[in-house]
């Protein structure tokens, strides 16, 4: 089947931190064959090219590759706007009773679509996903991702100290639940899992040895955790793991730090951590709106770039301010506009961040990320509602760079109306009410 899309196309094809390449094509065609764009120039030219395949016109608004979160909690959707504690009192507050809830297999499910919902409605095609302490509401997790048709990583959170009694396993259950999961669910279509201790502050050594024992039971498996988010977490981790010369070694000594490895935020580095990190070719998620949020810190991007550390978005929800990785664009470029020896970000390098680095830090930056020949065509469309502020501001832009900049400053979900993965119409899931039944919108 193959089919011309028709539209105004940007995209960042090229690497940080030298990308500053923003691709324009003001009248684009993209020809895609089972979900691959095989063929792309002009409109004009494409279509002399392929005169009988039917056109999709997509014109009216930008069309993006499809956005990239390579940090989101499925079980936090809920609690988004617990503002006002930084990490470690949020967690106890707000995050973990959260998290305690999807114990209930019904309540995982509503929350499970709840979080699709919010991913599909944000135009986000891709997401390495921080999953649930219970295998149940990872099953949920998964098996909904794969009816929507999202390109989904995920895996169970495991800890066993230092958060709450009921989030807690052992070692030995840890590796036997993650493998059932691994086997249901590692590399079915679209889906991937990810070995995932929640931090070194609630994962023993022991803990730690049964994710790299996990790691080993199947070939590309994916690891994320957290690293440096807090001066107050890192202190504790100190403590925790006296003989470690950083945090990042409380993972790296149990073989937890590839290229396979997204570690958040990052916020307080060593040049030690930064090095081993590159050395590795492991990714860092930052998330700068929840960083904000927590009063976290300000993201060294410079040092990370510097030290050739792939650095990608995540919103981080529910500590960041929702799933729009628009909104954590701008406020990338807030935090490095208030940094003193910050990076001069570029609406190409936002855009970048936002797409294209985080693929490449998953990993399917040859499938997805942008939207060059050889890519699957994930693609969100940007339209805003007519007589809105960014409708006005794209009304008349000076260039697409100025255009693109007005899209990271005013968009939000709102304004996107196309969501499409590997060419396919990806629609959020009917939402749940809290007992797990259709909600009554959805029983018209
Ligand atoms: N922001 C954030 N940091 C964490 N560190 C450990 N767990 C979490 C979490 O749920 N959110
Ligand atoms: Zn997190």
């Amino acid at each position: 089947m193959v089919t011309i899309y028709r539209a105004t196309v940007l995209d960042t094809p090229g690497d940080l931190p030298t990308a500053d390449g923003l691709r324009v094509s003001e009248d684009c065609g993209l020809v895609v064959k089972d979900g691959t764009i095989t063929f792309r120039d002009d409109f004009p030219a494409v279509r002399a090219a392929f005169p009988d395949e039917q056109v999709v016109d997509l014109r009216g608004g930008v069309l993006l590759p499809g956005f990239v979160d390579t940090h989101v909690h499925y079980p936090q959707v809920r609690v988004v706007g617990g503002l006002g504690r930084p990490l470690l009192d949020w967690l106890r507050e707000c995050a973990l009773p959260e998290e305690l809830a999807l114990s209930d297999p019904v309540y995982a499910r509503g929350v499970a679509r709840d979080f699709l919902a919010g991913l599909v409605h944000a135009g986000t095609t891709t997401a390495l996903v921080f999953g649930s302490h219970f295998p149940d509401a990872v099953d949920a997790l998964f098996a909904e991702a794969e009816t929507v048709g999202l390109r989904i990583t995920a895996g169970l959170v495991v800890s066993d100290r230092l958060l709450a009694p009921g989030l807690h396993t052992t070692p030995a259950t840890a590796l036997r639940e993650g493998k059932a999961l691994v086997d249901r669910w590692h590399g079915r279509g679209r889906l991937r899992y990810a070995v995932s201790p929640r931090f070194s502050l609630s994962a023993s050594d022991a803990m730690l040895e049964s994710c790299a024992a996990l790691m080993e039971t199947a070939p590309d498996l994916w690891f994320t955790s957290h690293l440096n988010e807090n001066l107050d977490e890192i202190e504790h981790v100190r403590r925790l793991f006296p003989s470690a010369e950083n945090y990042l070694s409380t993972y790296g000594r149990h073989g937890l730090v590839t290229g396979r490895s997204v570690l958040a935020h990052d916020v307080h580095p060593s040049a030690a951590e930064l090095e081993m990190l590159a050395g590795a070719g492991a990714a860092v998620a930052h998330c700068p709106s929840s960083n904000s949020a927590l009063g976290s810190g300000l993201f060294p991007l410079r040092a990370h770039l510097d030290a050739g550390v792939r650095v990608a978005l995540g919103t981080d929800v529910g500590a960041g301010t929702g799933f729009s990785l628009l909104k954590e664009g701008l406020q990338a470029y807030f935090v490095q506009q208030l940094l003193d020896g910050g990076v001069a970000l570029t609406p190409a390098h936002l855009l970048h961040l936002a797409t294209r680095s985080g693929a490449l830090a998953l990993g399917l930056g040859d499938q997805v990320g942008d939207l060059s020949v050889g890519r699957q065509f994930d693609a969100v469309r940007l339209h805003p509602q007519p007589g809105s502020t960014l409708d006005v501001a794209l009304r008349h832009p000076k260039d697409a760079t100025d255009a693109l900049a007005k899209i990271f400053t005013l968009g939000t979900p709102a304004d996107i109306d196309v969501v499409r993965v590997a060419g396919q119409v990806v629609t959020a899931p009917a939402q749940l009410s809290l007992d797990g039944s259709l909600s009554p919108m959805e029983t018209r």
